[in-house]
C-alpha cells in the first residue's frame, strides 16, 4: 500500500508573549515554580492585536505552500481544525483560502474544503480525513493541507488562564511523505464529558481538574484500544511519544499512566520488582478502593526509579520543548509536541529513519486518539527549515498591563473603548482589518 503521511509543516506563533514566571505568577501571587515545575510552561504565545485563527492559519499555510512550491491548484482539499472559530457556518478554510488567493495568481475552486471539531483532537482527525481521501484514491494525486489553528484564551481569573496560547500549523499530507508515515491502525477512548466545553460562549467553561482525570481515563482507553489492534506495545518500539500538551505537566501524568500500563507483566516491571515490588493486581485487593489506593502508592515509588525516569527523558521530555515556551495551542498542541520530538532528533543529529512515534492525540468532550508514525527520508530537512526560533525570539514581551489590554481586545464581547495600538510590526503577512458589510471579517497581506 503507498504510504500516506506528512509530507511538509510549518508553524506560526502568536507575536506577542507572556512571561509567566516573570509576569503572570507576581500579580498572581503565586510561587513562579508552580508554572515553571508544576505546569512545566515559562511563556504563552499571545495573537497581536492585527492577528487571529485565520491570520495565523494562512500565515503557516503561505510559509507551507512556499516551501514545497505549490499553487493554489496544486492542493486538493484545505481542512481546518479549530476550537475558536468565529463563525457558526462559513468554515475558517474559506477564509483562509480567501486570504491565500489575494498573494497567488491562482485559485482554489476546485478544492474541498471544510472545518472539523472536536476540541483539541480536531487537527489528529483532520489528517484522518485527509488520509482516507488519499486512501480512497479521490484525490486525483493531489495532496491536503490541514490547518490547526487557535487563539486559546480563557476567562480572567479562570484556572485555566496560566494555560493560554495562540499559534497555527499547517501540514501537507501526501502519498509518499516527507516527514512521517502514518499508521493503518488507531486505537480509540471516547465518552460523552462535560469536563470543558463552551457552549455557545468564546471562553470555555472549565472543570480543570476533573478535565485532568478525563484526559488519563480517555488515554488509558485509547491504549488499550490500541493495544488490541496491534501486538503488545513493547517500549523500545517508540523513539518518541508525543502528547496532547495542554501544559506539560498533564503530560508528566499521562507518561506516567502509560508507562506503567505498557510494562506491566513484561521484563521492565521484574527489573523494577526487587526495587518497589510488582504492579498491584486488582484480584489481590478487597475493594476497588484499597486496589487504587495501592496503584497510587506503586506510581508514586515508579516515578521516582532511574528505569522509568531515563525513559522518560528520552521519550517524553524532549516533545514538550515548544510547548514551555508557547502554552496551549488547543488542536495544534500535539503537532508541536511532534515537531519538538523530530528538532531534539535533529539537534542530536540522530538518525532514525524507520523508527518510530506513538502519537497521543486529545479532545476534551471527549476522546482521545493513539496511532504511530514511522520516520521517512526527508524528516530532517523538513524540520531544518523550521524557522520557529526566530519567530519566539522576535515575540514581543508584554507587560502585566499590555497583557490586560491584550486580552481584552481578543474578548468579542468587550467593548474597548481605547484605542489599542499594535505591539509588533506586520511584515509580509496577512493582517486582520476589521468588518465587512455582513459581519465578515476581512483580511489583507501586508507586505
Ligand atoms: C484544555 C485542553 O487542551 C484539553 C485538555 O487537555 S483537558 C486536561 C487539561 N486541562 C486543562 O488544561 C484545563 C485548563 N487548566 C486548568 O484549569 C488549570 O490550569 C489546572 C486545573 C490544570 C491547574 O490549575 P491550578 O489548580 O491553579 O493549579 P494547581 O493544581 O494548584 O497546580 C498545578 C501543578 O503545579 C504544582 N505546583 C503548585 N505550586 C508549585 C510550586 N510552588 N512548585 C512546584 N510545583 C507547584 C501543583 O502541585 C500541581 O501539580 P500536580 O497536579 O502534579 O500536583
Amino acid at each position: 500500500m503507498t504510504a500516506v503521511g506528512i509530507d511538509g509543516i510549518e508553524i506560526w506563533t502568536g507575536k506577542l508573549k507572556l512571561d509567566l514566571p516573570g509576569t503572570f505568577a507576581p500579580e498572581q501571587g503565586d510561587d513562579p515554580e508552580k508554572y515553571t515545575k508544576g505546569l512545566g510552561l515559562n511563556n504563552s504565545s499571545f495573537p497581536d492585536v492585527y492577528e487571529d485563527i485565520v491570520t495565523m492559519g494562512a500565515n503557516a499555510a503561505k510559509g507551507l505552500m512556499d516551501r514545497k512550491g505549490l499553487e493554489p491548484e496544486d492542493v486538493g482539499r484545505i481542512d481546518v481544525a479549530t476550537e475558536s472559530a468565529f463563525d457558526h457556518s462559513k468554515p475558517v478554510s474559506t477564509y483562509i483560502a480567501g486570504c491565500l488567493e489575494q498573494v497567488y495568481d491562482g485559485d482554489f475552486t476546485h478544492a474541498n474544503k471544510g472545518e472539523r471539531k472536536f476540541a483539541c483532537l480536531a487537527g489528529t482527525q483532520a489528517i484522518d480525513d485527509a488520509y482516507n481521501w488519499i486512501r480512497a484514491g479521490r484525490n486525483r494525486g493531489r495532496p491536503a493541507i490541514v490547518i490547526t489553528t487557535d487563539t486559546a484564551l480563557y476567562a480572567r481569573g479562570d484556572p485555566g488562564e496560566a494555560t493560554q496560547g495562540a499559534g497555527a500549523v499547517a501540514m501537507l499530507i501526501d502519498e509518499d511523505p516527507s516527514v512521517v508515515e502514518l499508521s493503518t491502525d488507531q486505537g480509540y477512548g471516547s465518552k460523552d464529558e462535560t469536563d470543558f466545553l463552551k457552549p455557545n460562549q468564546q471562553f470555555p467553561s472549565v472543570d480543570g481538574k476533573r478535565s485532568v482525570q478525563v484526559y488519563l481515563s480517555r488515554m488509558r482507553e485509547a491504549l488499550e484500544d490500541y493495544e488490541s489492534v496491534t501486538d503488545d506495545i513493547e517500549l523500545e518500539d517508540f523513539a518518541y511519544a508525543p502528547f496532547h500538551t495542554p501544559f506539560p505537566g498533564m503530560v508528566r501524568k499521562a507518561a506516567l499512566l502509560a508507562y506503567r500500563h505498557v510494562i506491566r507483566d513484561t521484563a521492565h516491571e521484574d527489573a523494577l520488582a526487587d526495587e518497589i515490588g510488582r504492579q498491584p493486581r486488582e484480584g489481590e485487593y478487597d475493594d476497588r478502593e484499597a486496589y487504587e489506593e495501592a496503584i497510587r502508592g506503586y506510581m508514586d515509588d515508579l516515578k521516582t526509579t532511574e528505569q522509568y525516569q531515563t525513559w522518560y527523558d528520552a521519550t517524553v521530555e524532549p516533545t514538550l520543548g515548544l510547548s514551555r515556551e508557547v502554552g496551549n495551542w488547543y488542536t495544534s498542541s500535539v503537532h508541536i509536541a511532534r515537531v519538538s520530538a523530530l528538532r531534539d532528533a535533529l539537534t542530536r543529529d540522530r538518525e532514525f529513519v524507520d523508527e518510530t512515534l506513538l502519537v497521543a492525540s486529545y479532545g476534551s468532550g471527549a476522546q482521545a486518539e493513539i496511532h504511530a508514525e514511522t520516520i521517512r527520508e526527508g524528516w530532517r530537512a523538513e524540520i531544518a527549515g523550521l524557522d520557529i526560533d526566530d519567530q519566539l525570539d522576535a515575540r514581543y514581551d508584554l507587560t502585566w498591563d499590555e497583557y490586560e489590554d491584550v486580552h481584552d481586545v481578543h474578548e468579542y464581547d468587550m467593548d474597548v473603548e481605547r484605542e489599542i495600538e499594535e505591539f509588533t510590526q506586520p511584515d509580509g503577512e496577512f493582517v486582520f482589518t476589521g468588518w465587512g458589510r455582513m459581519n465578515e471579517r476581512k483580511y489583507e497581506y501586508v507586505e
